[in-house]
């Protein structure tokens, strides 16, 4: 849809709409909507990406699932984290593969308390397990604001899927 579209949707449908742009917080949807007009794409995202930051970092890191984890096993997975984590190669990981990914998000979560996340469409999965091995030793602090930039990332595209850019027509 095109940005008139989306300005000119109800409360009910831009939720519709958009309510898993960040994973599993259709909160965050629901704040931004009184915002409308947006002038541009880049607008409605910068609105999304406020009132990101005005919320607990920890409780949105925690709506992620796993990478490669159980709601994969289970086919549990939102459309939008299926086809992310179908693009860096998560639900073809060899067993040695899946058994590291496992170990060490179960690590990293008992070190931080919340899941690893990154921009699963940005990777592979070979970035995707160095990535993992690598923050897994960051001091918390740092883990909090690189995750939340992940989100970022994450809701980025999947804006982008649903609302055609700014770029005039040439
Ligand atoms: N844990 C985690 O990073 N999850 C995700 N990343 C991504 O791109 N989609 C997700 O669901």
């Amino acid at each position: 849809m095109d940005l008139a579209t989306v300005n000119a949707l109800s409360y009910e449908d831009f939720v519709d709409a958009f309510g898993n742009v960040v994973e599993k917080c259709p909160l965050v949807a629901a704040a931004v909507w009184s915002k409308r007009p947006f002038a541009t794409l880049t607008a409605l995202e910068a609105a999304l990406g406020e009132f990101i930051d005005a919320l607990p970092p920890s409780g949105i890191l925690r709506c992620h699932p796993d990478l490669a984890g159980r709601d994969l096993r289970d086919g549990t997975l939102t459309r939008e984290s299926s086809e992310e984590q179908a693009a860096a190669g998560m639900d073809a990981l060899g067993s040695e593969e899946a058994s590291r990914m496992s170990r060490l998000n179960e690590e990293y979560k008992a070190r931080f308390g919340f899941p690893f996340v990154i921009c699963a469409r940005m990777n592979d999965k070979a970035a995707v397990l160095r990535q993992l091995s690598e923050r897994r030793g960051n001091v918390r602090e740092v883990e909090v604001t690189r995750g939340i930039e992940e989100v970022k990332k994450i809701c980025r595209l999947r804006l982008h899927t649903l609302v055609l850019t700014d770029a005039p027509k040439l």
